[in-house]
């Protein structure tokens, strides 16, 4: 007992001098993680002064307001559910989209600012299943450099100056696609079909594919590809997504033969003397005299060739079939575009091809088809992804999150544009004030802006002149409504009754 309070005395010295030392540490280590959380915080106040990351919540982990948003842009109802967060939260508010944390963004100075911002710091953002279809070398997978590279290259092709020589071969194609697809019908399907004119025009244009039997084998390849970019990434056979991809590995052997085609034509000069320069030989033939560093791989070809098929098809065709529901729909719009395109058949001979003059005599129908652009914009969402934290407005917006800019509510504010739910054709007349910089974007702005403007005015403008020329039409369902997926596609195709002139 005794030894054993002996033991307890000595034992009981040395542990209490252990607390004491235990203590002062604790004291220690507190205060040197006080200095070091306040030099923190002091860096961090320095570097984003006051900013903080927008407002909002994130919602349930990766699914977060998806399907709220998937279902209002099918809706065509994106404006609304922007609303809906900016009087919740603010004017710059966050949430959780396809799977990433998203700012979502509105009005013109927003736009500016993803329009004009480093595309290096914000980049194009697309889901992965994009490029399992149209390849890691699309445009819209690019920055930087090989960005400006493929840009230039596909610019070089889709100026103005070299489309000017394209316009009879467009009027070929319209008429014959005229002949086959209309003439002899009493009904039609409008955007189908106007999908298939735009798909052969890029068939001309792009690939110098001439009508026949080679096109026809790309076309149905070709809208699998496009279902399966807008469907559900699974890739379970059966699937769209899967089907999509099949038809990518079976066009391209098809492509690289034509490529390679293509390069032995352009070696041989053979195909120069009577041919025009389609955009896969303008390709080929980029560095040739200059800067070889310019040069595109076989990859880049393949990849943007894909990318010009699909960016140039939905895009064009919709606001043609919008134009054509208009015209239906409204008869003061209809009787003007018919005056100023009889006007320019007057000065040309019966079946003559139509000319770069023509098109631009047109400028009624352009304002008409702009006016349609500010109303319901053929593509309407832009999404992007910070590659750096990014300061906006007092905001951080942080590395590897993403942004949504509705861009298009511009469009539809009455203080840019006077009683905006008005459809009129005479706010874009020459003399008319220009709506301030970046609030009227159907194109996009900036460095991204789109490269296609040029052809699709071509495209639309003489479709309506030959269309208007040859049949008159009414709508067998007037109420017809369309759904975004994401562009818009007419429940039933967009149905019409058709008569031919003369
Ligand atoms: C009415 C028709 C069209 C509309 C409304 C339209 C709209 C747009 C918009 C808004 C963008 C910018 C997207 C962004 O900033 O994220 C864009 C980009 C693009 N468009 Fe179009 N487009 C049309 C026709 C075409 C045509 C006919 C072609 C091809 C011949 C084309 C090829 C492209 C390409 C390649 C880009 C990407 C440019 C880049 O990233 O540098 N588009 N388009």
């Amino acid at each position: 007992m005794c030894e054993n309070m002996q033991y307890t005395t000595i034992s009981f010295k040395p542990l209490s001098t252990t607390i004491i030392q235990i203590m002062n540490l604790v004291v220690l280590v507190t205060f040197l993680l006080s200095l070091f959380l306040l030099s923190l915080s002091y860096i961090f106040k320095n570097k984003y002064s006051s900013v903080r990351v927008p407002p909002g919540s994130l919602g349930l982990p990766v699914i977060g307001q998806t399907i709220s948003f998937l279902n209002a842009l099918k809706a065509d109802k994106v404006e609304e559910w922007v609303h809906k967060g900016v009087s919740k939260h603010g004017p710059i508010w966050k949430t959780n989209l396809l799977g990433y944390p998203t700012v979502v963004l509105h009005g013109p100075t927003a736009n500016k600012f993803i329009f004009t911002f480093d595309v290096n710091v914000l980049t194009n953002t697309s889901p992965p299943s994009f490029s399992r279809i149209m390849g890691s070398k699309n445009i819209f997978e690019l920055f930087g450099y090989d960005h400006k590279r493929v840009r230039a290259a596909l610019l070089s092709f889709l100026k103005l100056d070299v489309l000017k020589q394209y316009v009879a071969k467009v009027d070929e194609e319209i008429k014959h696609h005229l002949q086959i697809h209309w003439h002899g019908k009493n009904e039609v399907q409008v955007q189908p079909l106007i999908k298939t004119l735009t798909f052969n025009i890029i068939c001309s244009l792009v690939f110098g594919i001439e009508k026949g039997p080679k096109r026809e084998k790309f076309l149905p390849l070709f809208k699998d590809m496009i279902e399966g970019l807008l469907s559900i990434p699974i890739n379970l056979p059966f699937t769209k997504f899967s089907r999509g991809i099949l038809a990518r590995k079976k066009m391209e052997p098809m492509l690289i033969d034509l490529v390679h085609e293509k390069r032995v034509a352009l070696e041989n000069k053979k195909h120069l003397a009577n041919h025009h320069k389609d955009l896969i030989t303008t390709f080929l033939s980029i560095g040739d005299d200059e800067d070889s560093s310019t040069m595109m791989s076989d990859e880049e070809i393949i990849d943007n060739i894909i990318v010009v098929m699909i960016g140039g098809y939905d895009t064009t065709s919709i606001l043609i079939t919008f134009l054509v529901k208009l015209m239906a729909d409204n008869k003061s719009i209809y009787s003007n575009i018919i005056q100023e395109q009889e006007e320019i058949a007057k000065s040309k001979a019966s079946d003559e091809a139509l000319t770069w003059e023509d098109l631009s005599k047109m400028k009624y129908t352009w304002r008409v088809a702009s006016e349609m652009m500010r109303i319901n914009p053929p593509t309407s969402l832009v999404f992007r992804r910070a590659m750096k934290d990014i300061e906006y407005k007092g905001f951080i917006i942080p590395k590897g999150w993403q942004v949504l800019l509705y861009s298009f509510m511009t469009h539809m504010d009455k203080d840019i544009f006077e009683d905006p739910a008005k459809f009129d054709p005479t706010r874009f007349e020459k003399h008319a004030p220009s709506p301030p910089p970046y609030t009227y974007v159907p194109f996009g702005a900036g460095p991204r802006m789109c490269p296609g403007i040029e052809l699709a005015k071509m495209e639309t403008l003489a479709m309506i002149h030959l269309l208007v020329r040859r049949f008159t039409w009414e709508l067998i369902n007037k109420d017809e409504s369309f759904k975004r997926i994401p562009l818009p596609e007419f429940d039933h195709g967009l149905l019409a009754r058709i008569t031919p002139l003369k």
